[in-house]
């Protein structure tokens, strides 16, 4: 793969595809920035070589046509400020504005283009999209790791457009630290899994049981092993219908020496809501029509003794209910200990969404080894998967 480093881009007009699928609030200001602000050295990269940048990105998921709510106008003043210069701004991806805007834009400046999404072509992975967006580029550059498990126009199928294809920094530096934990991660290797659903992350969590000594089960998907495993879950959030596979993953885990934790007691609440009712009950002893929103100090405990004796720890997905201030404790719990096990001297990877956005709200972006811009595209990287985006760079 070209990468960055090995390309000169003066006098080329570099078609950057980026994830500026960034969270907006309602008055459309940018919650986190990470993805932001991961593209700047590419562009700096590009800029400086003598070349220009033109980005291209998609935000939510339109219904395939123009929405308001989802236009990439609302990020050009950030935009403006990260850059320190106009980003000038097509509002069309392709079309006569784009065609203009990229064919007068000069060595130094960036063009942002609006939406991609607008075209349903973009998601189906259309050839003659692909084609129309290509012409306004001298070079691709993919950086929109992020979006790589999608094979759409702009993330893949474009690549065939193009005889210099690049390998953007964010994606070079996702792949070298999802490589660094699979393939070179030093023992003991710990992953934390949380979040909702089993079913989004089991190819995940059997394909880890390659790689990892411990295996650490937290948050909503926990209850359906207690369930599983025969204990009272009470009214909690579980997959019925996944309890021969949770049970399949214990014997797996079993099987391959991996030591799998789970919660030993639960903060366990009468309503799915911030002020609830509360108390603290033993696994499998939730009382009918209480529900866990969180795991329990011992537990707490254990896990973030686990976390701490690691020399290598992933995690993916909250402990529980955390956007409830008064359910976030273990979450925060874990934020910490991975935070303390990277001070030892471990690395540490965060991925997904939630649990990214967890450790940057407590402020500890900077003190874990790296912090993924990748929710879906890690998880399908981690479960052996090739991504689309990478595959075109590879072509
Ligand atoms: N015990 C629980 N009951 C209900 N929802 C939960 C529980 N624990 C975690 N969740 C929810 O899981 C969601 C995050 O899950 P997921 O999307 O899988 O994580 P990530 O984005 O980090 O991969 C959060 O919105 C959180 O509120
Ligand atoms: O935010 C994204 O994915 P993520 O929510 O899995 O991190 C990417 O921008 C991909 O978006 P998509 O899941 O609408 O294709």
């Amino acid at each position: 793969m070209k990468t960055v480093d090995s390309f000169n881009f003066s006098g080329k007009k570099a078609l950057i595809r980026v994830d500026f699928n960034v969270p907006l609030n309602k008055s459309f200001e940018i919650t986190d920035d990470t993805r932001l602000k991961a593209v700047l050295p590419t562009v700096s990269k590009v800029l400086k070589d003598g070349g220009s940048a033109i980005l291209m990105s998609h935000l939510g998921r339109p219904k395939g046509g123009p929405e308001e709510k989802y236009s990439l106008k609302h990020i050009l003043p950030y935009l403006n400020k990260m850059f320190g210069q106009e980003v000038l701004f097509a509002a069309d991806c392709i079309g006569e504005d784009a065609k203009a805007k990229a064919a007068a834009l000069k060595p130094g400046q960036v063009l942002l283009l609006e939406n991609l999404r607008f075209y349903p072509e973009e998601e189906k992975g259309d050839v003659e999209f692909a084609k129309k967006l290509s012409v306004l580029g001298d070079v691709w550059v993919n950086d929109a790791f992020g979006t790589a498990h999608r094979a759409h126009a702009s993330t893949a199928v474009i690549g065939q457009f193009f005889k210099d294809k690049v390998c953007g920094y964010v994606m070079q530096a996702e792949l070298d630290n999802a490589n660094k934990l699979l393939k070179q991660g030093e023992k003991p290797i710990t992953a934390v899994m949380g979040g909702s659903k089993i079913s989004d992350k089991i190819m995940v969590i059997e394909n880890l049981l390659d790689t990892v000594d411990n295996l650490i089960i937290g948050g909503g998907m926990s209850y359906t092993f207690t369930k599983a495993l025969g204990g009272k879950i009470g009214k909690s959030i579980n997959e019925p219908d996944k309890l021969e596979l949770a049970l399949s993953l214990i014997e797996k885990a079993k099987a391959k020496n991996v030591k799998l934790y789970l919660p030993l007691d639960n903060v366990v609440a009468d309503d799915f809501s911030n002020d609830a009712n509360k108390q603290t009950v033993k696994t499998g002893e939730i009382p009918d029509g209480w529900e866990g929103l969180d795991i329990g100090p011992e537990t707490v405990k254990l896990f973030s003794e686990v976390v701490a004796n690691s020399k290598t720890v992933l995690w993916n997905g909250p402990m529980g209910v955390f956007e409830f201030a008064n359910f976030a404790t273990g979450t925060i719990a874990i934020a910490k200990a991975v935070k303390e096990a990277t001070q030892k001297g471990a690395f540490s990877l965060i991925g997904g969404g939630d649990s990214a956005a967890a450790i940057n709200n407590l402020g500890f972006g900077n003190d874990v080894s790296y912090v993924s811009t990748g929710g879906g595209a890690l998880l399908e990287y981690f479960e052996g998967k090739t991504l689309p985006g990478v595959a075109a760079l590879e072509k």
